[in-house]
């Protein structure tokens, strides 16, 4: 295992909102991804590195050893399972929720109530189906991998469960939201492996990270 701690980041709310945190332990991004095309950002630290992948891969990275710790949404990280991560913060950020939407003048409650089979389309088809199941509504599953909020306006589905946030993006293309079910933000993982063999220079970087969580 190389001397040098990597951490794997996503470009956008998460790079941006885990900058505070780095600062907090000391640590500067020497890059801006935004202006740069480079995927491997130097810090002002020789043994820590931060590299840049799809927040969809930072569970991935983080667990095969690619990085030793990332940032990663709790979406992203049910829908990947956590293998070999050790989860050790909440870190407050990229705050959003989970929810179910419909068309405008769609009767979601109707449906639910008269046991119809709802057709719904999603990215986050392990947080979905859980949660249907949990409510004890049958529901046919259609994976997308993006703009969801179309599926019910072109009849590809009755409904999604996507990310809200501000309700500004379901707004734009007529839907409304009908059940907010799971509160999310992003925690830090760390690779196990890395956690027992470089010990001495996550713990504290870990520690850092915890005492400058934003809060509530
Ligand atoms: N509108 C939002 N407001 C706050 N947090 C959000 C919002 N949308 C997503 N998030 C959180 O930020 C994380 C990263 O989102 P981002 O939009 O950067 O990546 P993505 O486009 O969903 O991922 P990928 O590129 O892998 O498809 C999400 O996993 C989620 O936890
Ligand atoms: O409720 P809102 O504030 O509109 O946010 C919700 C949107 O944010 C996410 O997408 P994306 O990451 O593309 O959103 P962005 O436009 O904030 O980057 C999510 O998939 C929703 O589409």
């Amino acid at each position: 295992m190389s001397d040098m701690i990597t951490l794997a980041l996503s470009k956008g709310r998460i790079f941006e909102e885990t900058l505070p945190l780095l600062a907090a332990a000391g640590i500067e991004v020497l890059e801006d991804p935004e202006k740069s095309r480079k995927l491997i950002l130097p810090t002002n630290r020789a043994d820590v590195q931060v590299v840049l992948v799809r927040a969809t891969d930072v569970p991935t990275y983080v667990g095969h050893g690619g990085a030793d710790l990332g940032v990663a949404g709790k979406d992203v990280l049910i829908e990947h399972g956590g293998e070999g991560l050790y989860q050790p913060l909440d870190l407050n950020i990229a705050r959003c929720r989970m929810s179910v939407a419909v068309r405008e003048g769609f009767d979601y409650e109707a449906a639910v109530r008269q046991g119809s089979r709802i057709r719904v389309a999603t990215k986050y088809t392990t947080i979905a189906r859980q949660h249907f199941a949990d409510k004890g509504v049958h529901v046919d599953l259609i994976k997308l991998y993006g703009s969801m909020e179309l599926a019910p306006l072109t009849g590809l589905a009755d409904a999604i469960v996507d990310l809200v946030s501000t309700g500004k993006t379901l707004k734009a293309n007529h839907l409304v939201e009908v059940e907010p079910f799971m509160e999310i933000s992003s925690r830090l993982v760390v690779n196990q492996a890395a956690l027992k063999l470089k010990r001495d220079r996550l713990r504290p970087l870990i520690d850092a990270f915890a005492a400058a969580i934003p809060k509530d």
